[in-house]
């Protein structure tokens, strides 16, 4: 009975959140992903590394089926969540954003008030019978997003009047809003000075206590950060994959070693 509990528990720990197999991902005639067989744990943060070009917006935008919103974008290949065929017929790619959620380069805050802009999704998915529910849930999304003590005595302002920092994390209470399980995140601290990334790696390292998250990163530094998994690509292939600590300390491709050595990118 003991070993049975045991067992249940490592498979819980070890099983994939996301899984891929053989994906491959092309615009027109230029071939962007080349046949990526990736697993991605839950309650983790993974990172996606590699010079500029090599693919890793483009995978990462296969997890949430962003890709569908370009018409020369072609995605084959398998891509799972919890075992669900994500690209099956029968899912509504609305309802999958629902649950996979996204956070962009740039702030992008609606122009709304800061209540509104996190309350618009919780509000169109139908997730608060009433006003107070409503209120909660903002609440609980704004402290999750490390922004509520910042925010709470100006609810009804913009959310485009505050710092760039603080939109980002606007925009990350936004995605947490809906209850995600997966956050995707491409570059999210690119537009933002040094203090306020901090603060959102901060927050990103703390997220993954409840979220899976994937985040696409140009620095190393931040990878190494915030990452317990990396994935490093190369001309869109995945060349790498594994332990964030092993992958910079000690690659075992001739590739990734150069990237992180600074010879290539
Ligand atoms: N909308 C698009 N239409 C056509 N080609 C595209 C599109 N988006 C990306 N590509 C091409 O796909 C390849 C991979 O691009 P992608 O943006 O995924 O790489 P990346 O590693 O995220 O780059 P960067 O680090 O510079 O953002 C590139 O050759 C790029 O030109």
């Amino acid at each position: 009975m003991k070993d049975t509990v045991l067992e249940t528990h490592a498979m819980t720990q070890n099983r994939a959140k996301i899984r891929t197999e053989g994906v491959n991902v092309h615009y027109g005639a230029t071939h962007a992903i080349k046949d990526v067989t990736l697993d991605i744990p839950d309650k983790t943060v993974t990172a996606f590394i590699g010079p500029s070009g090599c693919g890793k917006s483009t995978f990462l935008r296969c997890i949430n089926r962003m890709n569908d919103t370009i018409d020369v974008c072609r995605v084959t290949g398998i891509i799972t969540i919890d075992g669900e065929d994500i690209y099956d017929r029968r899912i509504d790619p609305v309802q999958l954003r629902r649950k996979v959620g996204m956070v962009f380069q740039k702030p992008n805050p609606f122009p709304k008030s800061i209540y509104d802009n996190v309350a618009y999704g919780p509000k169109i998915h139908g997730l608060a019978r009433n006003r107070a529910e409503l209120d909660e849930i903002v609440e609980k999304a704004l402290r999750r997003g490390a922004i509520w003590d910042e925010v709470k005595d100006r609810l009804s302002e913009p959310g485009t009047g505050l710092s760039g920092g603080q939109q980002q994390r606007l925009c990350i209470a936004r995605a947490i809003a809906t209850e995600p399980e997966i956050l995707l995140m491409d570059e999210p601290c690119s537009a933002l000075d040094p203090i306020a990334t901090s603060q959102v790696e901060e927050l990103i390292y703390e997220l993954k206590n409840n979220y899976s998250v994937v985040i696409v990163t140009h620095s190393m530094q931040q990878a190494a950060r915030v990452s317990q998994k990396t994935a490093f690509f190369h001309l869109g292939t995945m060349v790498e994959y594994g332990e964030t600590d092993e992958i910079f300390t000690n690659p075992r491709d001739e590739r990734t070693e150069n990237y992180i050595t600074g010879r290539i990118g």
